[in-house]
């Protein structure tokens, strides 16, 4: 049964207070927290690593979502995994040789494996890694390029959610890079399930009220393309 999930980008927080800024999301409704990890390298932005993942964990039991933005993802599993992280999302880009391993690591260390890509890579390269005798278990579809939070959302990435959708009904299709109330019927509509929003919810007055017509409007989709 697929599922409503909607994930604040932590990016769009105040850092200096992320364990206050996380439990002000979770009361507000939040499902999981997106946490974004950039290496400088795979991306020209520099965020965080296992070591503020593993201080978030002290202060919250939340579903830590974290999408990898780095050159080397395998050099993160162990540590994000003893750091208490949830989700590990890799980009395919990056990971053309050795996604079978690093399928196999991420779960064998109890984590969630997902696979992200860009918005010039097309979907077809993801399909081998659902298909494996081991596969990933979420596609996060980049509607804008990685790096920098506050971006124009790029419609056409939404193609990839349609062909996905239709090809895997009960796949969680994230999406992750300029959604928020203007976008949001685009992205459900194509069959995204898992929501990615920093600014529009971080940038509002009223977080909650955001995080819950999200959620509304993704559920209302599930039913139209029930009937469809
Ligand atoms: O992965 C990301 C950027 O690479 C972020 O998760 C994303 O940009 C969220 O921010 P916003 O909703 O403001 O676009
Ligand atoms: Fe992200």
């Amino acid at each position: 049964m697929l599922k409503a999930i909607i994930a604040p980008s932590m990016l769009s927080s105040d850092f200096a207070n992320l364990a206050s800024e996380a439990e002000r999301m979770i009361e507000c409704g939040a499902d999981w927290l997106h946490m974004d990890i950039m290496d400088g390298h795979f991306v020209p932005n520099l965020t965080i690593g296992a070591p503020v993942i593993q201080s978030l964990r002290k202060h919250t039991p939340a579903y830590l979502d974290c999408h990898l933005m780095v050159t080397n993802p395998m050099d993160h599993v162990e540590p994000l995994a003893k750091a208490g992280a949830s989700g590990f999302t890799f980009h395919i880009e990056v990971s053309k040789d050795n996604w079978q391993e690093l399928v196999h690591m991420i779960k064998s260390k109890g984590m969630k494996p997902g696979v992200s890509l860009k918005p010039g890579t097309p979907v077809e390269e993801v399909f081998p890694l659902l298909e494996s005798e081991n596969p990933v278990e979420m596609v996060l579809v980049m509607t804008v390029e990685p790096g920098f939070d506050g971006q124009k959302f790029l419609p056409e990435t939404l193609n990839k959610v349609c062909v996905l959708r239709k090809k895997y009904p009960s796949l969680d299709i994230e999406v992750d890079g300029g959604l928020g109330l203007s976008t949001i019927d685009a992205a459900a509509s194509a069959g995204a399930n898992c929501i990615v929003a920093g600014s529009s919810i971080f940038g509002s007055q009223n977080p909650a009220y955001v995080i819950s017509l999200l959620s509304k409007i993704v559920t209302s989709y599930f039913k139209v393309r029930v009937r469809r």
